[in-house]
């Protein structure tokens, strides 16, 4: 068996989404010739999706050039921690801060937020998810506990509270309903960074922050408190929406945070009877945001009543049908958030992935 043969092969295979081939991004950890079986062992420093599905594409001619009659991957992640801009410190455990934003109020970010989290953590990540939209704090209703409180042994830090396989923590526990709506930017602010770095969060690959919608304050401390690896902008169709989410964009390139792409939510409307699709709020809005401000479009989900039912219900869309078509669009989503996040950012020289098989 040529092992140079079967790293061509590999070389010049790029899975969906990756910008690399797994064997120049140095993913490539072994390979063997067992018994009949060609081993190849791959570790990934993000989480994916359907990769197997993917990489059996070359088993033909990975079996052709190594005489082997079948293929086994064994495929595993250890995400890296990517570096983020500025100077703050890293918040304990947490590889990877992705911060979740919008320009308009009312667009879905944190039902995207959340099962994009979900979703992560469906891939096998841990996840986090911290909802810093002090105007109106959603997440903890969305994810089924609202009556809960994060636990303080100390009196100075706090446990999160744990949610379908993933830990949160929110304004909306701390206070009153309404009571943090009348704070001005800077102590909304200030509220941010403290509930941030006072959350016991322990080891996480993605803590996923659920901004308000803007450009404001807590944006800007996001830049200039929070070690935030990369931002994700969620949008509808319609100009005026596009318009703001233009803006954030624009806003997050100006404090050096790499955006990581733009989702399109409530992009067409599918008719639950005969599959039709219709775009009800005008059509390729975001595709052009992204092509025009050369972001990624990273994905676009349907209007569908089930998403917000099932969100109201505390049971997210990942939790409620795990297995179903809209589960599969965030997934889909989350692994190219995930790739997308590797590959658009600086590893931290010490968990470089090298090249060694
Ligand atoms: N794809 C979707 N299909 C159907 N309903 C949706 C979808 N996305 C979000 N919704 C619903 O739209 C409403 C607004 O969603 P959400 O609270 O996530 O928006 P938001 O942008 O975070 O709002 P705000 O900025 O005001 O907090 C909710 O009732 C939610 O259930």
């Amino acid at each position: 068996m040529s092992n140079e043969q079967i790293m061509t092969a590999l070389g010049q295979f790029v899975p969906a989404h990756w910008a690399r081939d797994p064997v120049s991004a140095g993913f490539v950890r072994g390979i063997t010739l067992t018994d009949s079986a060609l081993v190849i062992k791959l570790v990934l420093p993000f989480v994916d999706y359907q990769l197997e599905a993917s990489l059996r594409q070359l088993d033909e001619q990975l079996c052709k050039v190594s005489g082997a009659q079948t293929v086994q991957w064994q495929l595993s992640h250890d995400v890296a921690t990517l570096a983020h801009a500025g100077e703050s410190q890293n918040v304990g455990g947490v590889r990877n801060i992705i911060a979740v934003s919008s320009g308009k109020g009312g667009v879905g970010k944190s039902t995207t937020a959340v099962n994009i989290a979900l979703a992560l953590h469906q891939l096998g990540a841990r996840v986090g998810i911290l909802d810093a939209d002090v105007y109106g704090p959603s997440i903890p209703m969305m994810l089924g506990v609202a009556q809960s409180k994060p636990a303080s042994d100390d009196g100075k830090t706090m446990a999160p509270v744990s949610a379908h396989g993933i830990v949160a923590n929110s304004i909306g526990f701390l206070v009153k309903a309404g009571d943090a709506t009348v704070w001005r930017g800077p102590m909304a602010s200030k509220a941010l960074s403290q509930i941030l770095r006072e959350t016991r969060w322990g080891e996480l690959d993605y803590l996923i922050v659920d901004l308000p919608p803007g450009t404001g304050d807590i944006q800007l401390t996001m830049a200039q408190d929070v070690p935030t690896t990369a931002a994700i902008v969620v949008t509808t169709p319609q100009n005026v929406a596009l318009a703001d989410a233009v803006k954030g964009i624009s806003m997050f390139r100006k404090v050096n945070i790499p955006v990581i792409g733009v989702i399109e939510n409530m992009s067409y409307h599918q008719c639950g009877q005969c599959g039709h699709q219709e775009a009800l709020f005008g059509e390729g809005g975001g595709l052009r945001a992204s092509q025009e401000h050369q972001v990624p479009l990273i994905g676009q989900l349907p209007l569908d009543a089930s998403i917000g039912r099932q969100m109201d219900n505390g049971t997210p869309t990942l939790v409620a049908e795990p297995d179903g078509n809209l589960s599969q669009l965030y997934l889909t989503m989350a692994a190219r958030i995930a790739s997308g996040l590797y590959f658009s950012g600086n590893s931290i020289p010490t968990r470089l992935y090298t090249r060694a098989v």
